[in-house]
């Protein structure tokens, strides 16, 4: 009888024991320590008595790519099917996106057509510095900042704008430090095989054809842009928990803390909670690398400091309701880049993405969450390093809209939440790292995995995907 223990019962957790059950039936125990009282991690949605959904954390998922049919065909083996919100990419939502730049929103250019334009707040047409692109070196180093990788191929302009504004509006971090190669793995690679980014668009292996079926053909078939579920995205951390723990063997704790991942002579380790001391087979850790690190033997003091060296910032999201339709424009949302030199990230307008999530019987209310700190967290405290209060922070906020948005009603409900360091910030080097770290782990010979959003990538598809493909490569051949 082998036992695995699964670190963390975020979405990577849950995920990675999900795939324990279906994929590897040596283990006939698989338990979920979770420190906290529930489930989900950053995924976390409240829902209203009315009926009126926020969302804390993340809020839509991209069916596209290898990630993106993973987390569609998960949702319908778990029973979700009907319950998937899907965006079309005709949707104003999926389509519209803005900069908030110098007191003004500007529309992203979104069409062929667009690119021929001069558009605001870029001071040529987008076509021309696409027309250049071919022309620049590749570089030789192994990874470079998103910003400097940007500026050498599509411009300064492009780089400090929008590339700025979309590090802020993924990692809520700064593109000058964040590494290419770990944080848009296609840009480095396009680059490094084809010499260019246009060059690879339109000469690049295209991705064969997938046989689809189920909600992966419907989101081809239909055009998705992204999606949700009736009930926020913790319907889906919820069912994931739900399955694991329905299946047999499988046991999801939370108020449950580890402790300490101590090496037994017999190859197995004990995992140490604060009531329990489990004999595992196999520990897979889904929590932040950080977190991780006090918890392995003193005796890898060198793993132990390079999983320590990870960092993360903190983000506030503020969600916002208000009774009447208030939104000037329809989109996804606005960014703002770092030159608006403020800790203001963006603001998401939720009420446009997913009306269905609106309290019930009240069809033009309008929802926004506005995002605030990340990088430039430091900018929102008071001169005594302390965070501004929960009303100065929701007043911080519904200004924020009034001033962007013309917005002049006052909010009718509110939720401010501090997720502190819930994005880890892959800077240069970061690829490099954790192979590094995972090298170490096996030098170590604990039957130790990592999953999660410390490593390859923090989008919700990246999680899940992930944690598939580590526990798929343990499979018995
Ligand atoms: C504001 C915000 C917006 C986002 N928007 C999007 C989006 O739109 N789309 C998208 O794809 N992604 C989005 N993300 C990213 C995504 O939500 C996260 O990267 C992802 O949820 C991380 O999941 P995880 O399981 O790897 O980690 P976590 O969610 O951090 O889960 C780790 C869990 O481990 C627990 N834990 C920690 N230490 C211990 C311990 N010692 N013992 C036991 N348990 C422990 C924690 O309590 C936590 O529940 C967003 C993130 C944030 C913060
Ligand atoms: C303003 C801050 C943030 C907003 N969302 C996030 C932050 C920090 C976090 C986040 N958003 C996305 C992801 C997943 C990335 C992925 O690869 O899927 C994460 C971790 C999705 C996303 N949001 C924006 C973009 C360009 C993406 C990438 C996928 C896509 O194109 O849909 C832009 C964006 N994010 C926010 C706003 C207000 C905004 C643009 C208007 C909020």
């Amino acid at each position: 009888m082998s036992t695995a223990v699964v670190i963390g019962g975020g979405v990577s957790g849950l995920a990675s024991a999900y795939y324990i059950q279906r994929y590897l039936p040596q283990f006939s125990k698989v338990i979920v320590l979770e420190s906290s009282k529930r489930v989900g991690g950053w995924v976390n949605t409240t829902i209203n008595p009315d009926g009126c959904i926020f969302e804390h954390g993340p809020r839509s998922l991209r069916p596209v790519g290898p990630q993106g049919r993973n987390t569609l065909q998960l949702a319908e083996e778990l029973g979700l099917t009907r319950d998937v919100l899907p965006i079309l990419r005709s949707d104003p939502a999926a389509k519209n996106r803005y900069l908030y730049v110098k007191g003004k929103l500007w529309a992203l250019p979104n069409s062929v057509t667009s690119l021929f334009k001069k558009v605001p707040p870029f001071s040529e047409p987008l076509i021309k510095v696409l027309a250049a692109e071919p022309f620049h070196r590749r570089s030789k180093e192994p990874d470079e900042t998103v910003h400097s990788f940007v500026s050498r191929r599509l411009g300064r302009e492009v780089a400090d704008i929008a590339i700025d504004a979309m590090c802020r509006g993924i990692f809520a971090g700064d593109c000058r430090s964040l590494s290419v190669r770990a944080c848009f793995p296609p840009l480095h690679e396009m680059e490094q095989k084809h010499g260019s980014l246009v060059a690879g668009l339109l000469f690049g292996s295209k991705s064969p054809k997938v046989e689809a079926s189920g909600l992966v053909r419907e989101a081809v078939d239909c055009k998705w842009a992204s999606w949700s579920l009736r009930y926020g995205l913790q319907q889906l951390t919820d069912a994931i928990a739900d399955a694991v723990t329905n299946t047999r063997g499988g046991e999801v704790r939370t108020h449950s803390k580890c402790l300490a991942i101590q090496p037994k002579d017999n190859g197995k380790v004990v995992v140490r909670t604060e009531g329990d001391s489990i004999e595992a087979d196999l520990v897979i850790s889904s929590i932040y690398s950080r977190d991780l690190a006090p918890l392995l033997p003193a005796s890898l003091s060198d793993l132990r400091k390079e999983l320590s060296s990870l960092e993360s910032v903190n983000v506030i999201v503020v969600n916002l309701e208000y009774k009447d339709d208030v939104l000037p424009v329809k989109g996804f949302g606005h960014l703002l880049p770092s030159s608006e030199n403020g800790p203001l990230l963006g603001v998401v307008y939720d009420s446009c993405t997913f009306p269905q999530h609106g309290r019930k019987g009240s069809p033009n209310s309008t929802r926004l969450s506005v995002m605030l700190g990340g990088s430039w967290y430091n900018k929102l405290l008071n001169s005594d390093g302390s965070l501004p209060s929960g009303s100065d922070l929701l007043q911080m906020a519904t200004q924020a809209a009034a001033a962007h948005l013309g917005i002049k009603a006052r909010p009718i409900r509110s939720h401010v939440t501090l997720q502190e360091e819930c994005i880890p910030q892959y800077k240069v080097g970061h690829v490099k790292w954790v192979a590094d770290v995972e090298n170490k782990i096996q030098q170590s010979k604990l039957p130790l995995k990592l999953v999660g959003a410390s490593y390859r990538g923090p989008a919700i598809n990246d999680c899940i995907n992930n944690a598939r493909k580590v526990i798929v490569a343990m499979k018995p051949t």
